[in-house]
């Protein structure tokens, strides 16, 4: 199988989590080709060639980038008749948060592309100085301290968790499995 993992991603976070994702592929499914890449270079009109695509964004005041957006938007046609994942980057404060915001993207994604299997959200990495400065103003003066959260919080273990399980999706699609 030929597999995509296209991301858009504003401060590097998602991309890395795209490559790391992309490598524990590569290991769970010697069989298969894996390409990761920024959305902005992808070449669309390569995208039929893949038998799997894996989308993912940075989350920015609750929504996919614009790439990301229209990426899916743009080729739904192509990409609705392929097996499809998601992973959104973000920062939520709290468990609870990252539930609700996981879903809510979720709608979002299933809206323009029913057709996709599994979608998580993973916590990124958020620095105050990449907000604008009035940004940086509205959290240090309106914001209540646990509303925001800062730092690199990416959790790796879950982030390979994840790639393994999609790895053994994969798996069993090139094996003729319906899973
Ligand atoms: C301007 C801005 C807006 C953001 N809005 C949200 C948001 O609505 N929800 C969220 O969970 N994280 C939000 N974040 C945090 C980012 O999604 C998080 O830092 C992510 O890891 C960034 O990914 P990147 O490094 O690939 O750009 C925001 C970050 C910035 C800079």
């Amino acid at each position: 199988m030929s597999v995509l993992i296209a991301y858009a991603s504003a401060k590097g976070s998602t991309g890395e989590i795209a490559e790391r994702i992309a490598e524990k592929l590569r290991e769970s499914c010697p069989a298969s080709t894996v390409k990761c890449s920024p959305i902005s270079a992808i070449d669309v009109t390569s995208l039929p060639s893949y038998t799997a695509v894996i989308v993912g964004s940075a989350i920015h005041a609750g929504s996919w980038l614009s790439p990301a957006r229209r990426f899916i938007h743009n080729n739904a046609i192509v990409l609705k008749e392929k097996p499809m994942w998601a992973f959104s980057v973000g920062m939520p404060p709290k468990e609870e948060d990252r539930r609700k915001e996981e879903q809510m993207i979720e709608e979002k994604i299933r809206k323009t592309l029913p057709n996709l299997r599994r979608h998580e959200l993973f916590e990124g990495r958020f620095n105050k100085q990449d907000l604008p400065w009035f940004g940086r103003i509205i959290i240090s003066c309106c914001i209540p301290k646990d509303k925001a959260k800062f730092g690199d919080a990416r959790d790796w273990v879950e982030i390979n968790a994840w790639a393994e399980v999609i790895g053994k999706e994969i798996t069993a699609l090139s094996a003729g499995g319906t899973q």
